[in-house]
């Protein structure tokens, strides 16, 4: 190290599990603890959807949808203060959360030509962070940086996802939010290309009788001490 104190490495931790497990909100809260970038990769599938739905995309054909996974420029923010992303400098931040684009992604991911386009994103994303950078995602610890520093993969019932999901969408009814999720969870698990899945080297933590404060907790000490060595 040239004069100066050593700067420590930048570390890599990619946070994974299905929906409502509880990874924003532990990603963005354990990267502003420690002053990481963070990265919401579930946005960046939901923000190429949105704009195959805006231009009138036939989704039900895989090869439509590849044809054109290269025209959207996607840029994600890395602030988990301020997590923003853009589609050919349009702000999507909200219209990316609606139930069409929710109920559409799973189609849209499970293409190749989406994946690797996006995962080439997230990699360059990963490594320009100087301080390093908390990845959430499906694929991020067993496909898209499967060195990283740290895996987590989160896990909870489906009846604490679905009860949590419809808390967020005011009041929505728990029964079908359920469904949906498991359906969108098993479009996820059994599609050919990195599927949702548990790296073999990931920590798992069930979530259902945890807050999300000892969630956050958790991780934050599983971090500190692999930049410990321990
Ligand atoms: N351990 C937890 N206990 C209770 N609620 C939680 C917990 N973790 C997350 N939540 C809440 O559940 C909802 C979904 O969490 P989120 O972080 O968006 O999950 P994911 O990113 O895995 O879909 C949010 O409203 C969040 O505040
Ligand atoms: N690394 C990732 C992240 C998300 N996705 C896809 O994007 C969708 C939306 O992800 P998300 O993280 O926003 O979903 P929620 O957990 O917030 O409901 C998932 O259902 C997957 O189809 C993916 O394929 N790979």
């Amino acid at each position: 190290m040239e004069n100066g104190a050593p700067t420590a490495k930048p570390v890599i931790v990619a946070i994974d599990g299905p929906s409502g497990t509880g990874k924003s909100s532990t990603s963005k809260a354990v990267a502003a603890q420690l002053g990481l970038s963070y990265l919401d990769t579930g946005a960046q599938y939901r923000a190429i959807t949105w704009w195959m739905v805006s231009n009138g995309i036939d989704l039900e054909d895989p090869t439509a949808i590849a044809a054109v996974a290269g025209k959207p420029e996607i840029v994600s923010g890395t602030d988990p203060a301020a997590p923003a992303i853009t589609v050919d400098g349009v702000d999507v931040a909200g219209p990316i959360r609606t139930q069409e684009v929710t109920s559409k992604v799973s189609a849209v991911s499970a293409v190749p030509e989406v994946r690797s386009r996006i995962t080439e994103l997230q990699r360059s994303l990963a490594s320009g962070a100087e301080r390093g950078i908390v990845v959430e995602g499906r694929d991020i610890g067993t496909t898209v940086l499967p060195d990283a520093d740290l895996k987590i993969f989160l896990t909870a019932s489906a009846e604490a996802r679905a009860a949590r999901r419809s808390g967020e969408l005011k009041g929505a009814d728990v029964q079908a939010t359920r469904e949906a999720l498991i359906k969108r969870d098993a479009a996820d698990s059994s599609r050919k290309t990195s599927p949702l899945a548990k790296a073999d080297d990931a920590v798992e933590v069930d979530t259902t009788e945890l807050t999300l404060a000892q969630v956050i907790e958790c991780v934050v000490t599983l971090v500190e001490e692999k930049r410990a060595g321990k």
